[in-house]
């Protein structure tokens, strides 16, 4: 990847170099021609509230695709339960043609599906390198096998090293790679937490508010990262609030609402669609709404 090919294709409205999305039709539920995720009647309570309740969704291999939705209606609810940090009352999905249902965060990060996580203190005391060492897959040194088994545990941790400083190299982090993370700038801890997701070589990414708190200098610059993860053949799911982001870099989005899907689409489609202002506006403006109708 050179940094002009990320430039050139950041913030773009362009679809990819091929248009993976052709013929489908923008309907809730819709299938795919070549779907990598698959979820069906996918559904979570928490007491009497409904967080998800997803009917059917896929997505397509090789796209980016964005989910979007009012405040609490269930975005990261869906991504812990597809990525195994929650447990589902109901329903199945399947990843790779391979169900993924009781299977832990670890055991689905290792089939190829991760998930970007915000640095949590504990993180930040850690450095740099730490961090991308720590995420790396089948950390032998972990399993506490004995010193006899040193040998093969170095071999392994310097694979790691060398595969971590290159993907700190393409984010732009490796002269930070001793420094503390909780040094880093708002947007370097989002290239870091992507950085640390690409350890274990996933076929999907899902990214959760990759822009939230980032600098405006550094959003084009993550933009472009974002889309040159689609461009190396991976899949991108994200969550994300910026329209611009979203409407920019998206080649499918789809919108959820009090849990169920209720549009999906091109950025052109979800524009149009009277159901998403609807959810927006009626979320946004329900409060003053409310207050004037009282008068
Ligand atoms: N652990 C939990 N216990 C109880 N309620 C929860 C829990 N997690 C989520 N909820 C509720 O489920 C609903 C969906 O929440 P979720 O965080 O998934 O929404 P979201 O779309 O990600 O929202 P936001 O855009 O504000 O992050 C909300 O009403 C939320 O209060």
């Amino acid at each position: 990847m050179s940094s002009d090919a990320t430039e050139a294709t950041a913030g773009g409205t362009a679809p990819g170099p091929v248009d993976r999305m052709a013929g489908v039709a923008a309907t809730p539920g819709v299938a795919k021609p070549d779907p990598i995720l698959k979820a069906h009647g996918v559904r979570r309570s928490f007491g009497g509230l409904t967080a998800v309740d997803v009917e059917h969704l896929e997505v397509q291999r090789g796209t980016i695709t964005a989910l979007i939705g009012p405040n609490g209606a269930g975005k990261s609810t869906l991504f812990n339960l597809l990525t195994g940090f929650d447990r589902v009352d109901a329903g199945e999905w399947s990843f790779e043609g391979r169900r993924l249902n009781g299977l832990g965060g670890h055991r689905v990060a290792r089939s190829g599906m991760v998930r970007t996580f915000q640095l949590t203190k504990a993180l930040t005391r850690l450095t740099v390198l730490d961090n991308m060492l720590l995420a790396a897959q089948g950390q032998l040194g972990e399993r506490m096998w004995g010193s006899f088994l040193r040998w093969r545990w170095r071999g392994q941790e310097r694979a790691n090293i060398e595969r971590a400083e290159a993907l700190l190299d393409r984010f732009k982090l490796l002269d930070k790679r001793h420094e503390m993370a909780g040094s880093l700038s708002g947007g370097q801890r989002k290239l870091l937490e992507m950085a640390r997701s690409l350890m274990v070589d996933p076929s999907m990414v899902m990214l959760d508010e990759p822009m939230a708190g980032v600098n405006p200098a550094l959003v084009q610059s993550l933009l472009g990262h974002i889309t040159a993860l689609r461009d190396d053949g991976m899949t991108v799911l994200f969550v994300e609030h910026d329209m611009d982001v979203i409407m920019g870099i998206s080649d499918w989005i789809v919108v959820l609402a009090q849990g169920q899907v209720i549009a999906e689409g091109r950025p052109e489609d979800i524009r149009a669609d009277q159901r998403v202002v609807d959810a927006y506006l009626g979320a946004r403006h329900a409060e003053p709404a409310d207050a004037e109708e009282g008068r």
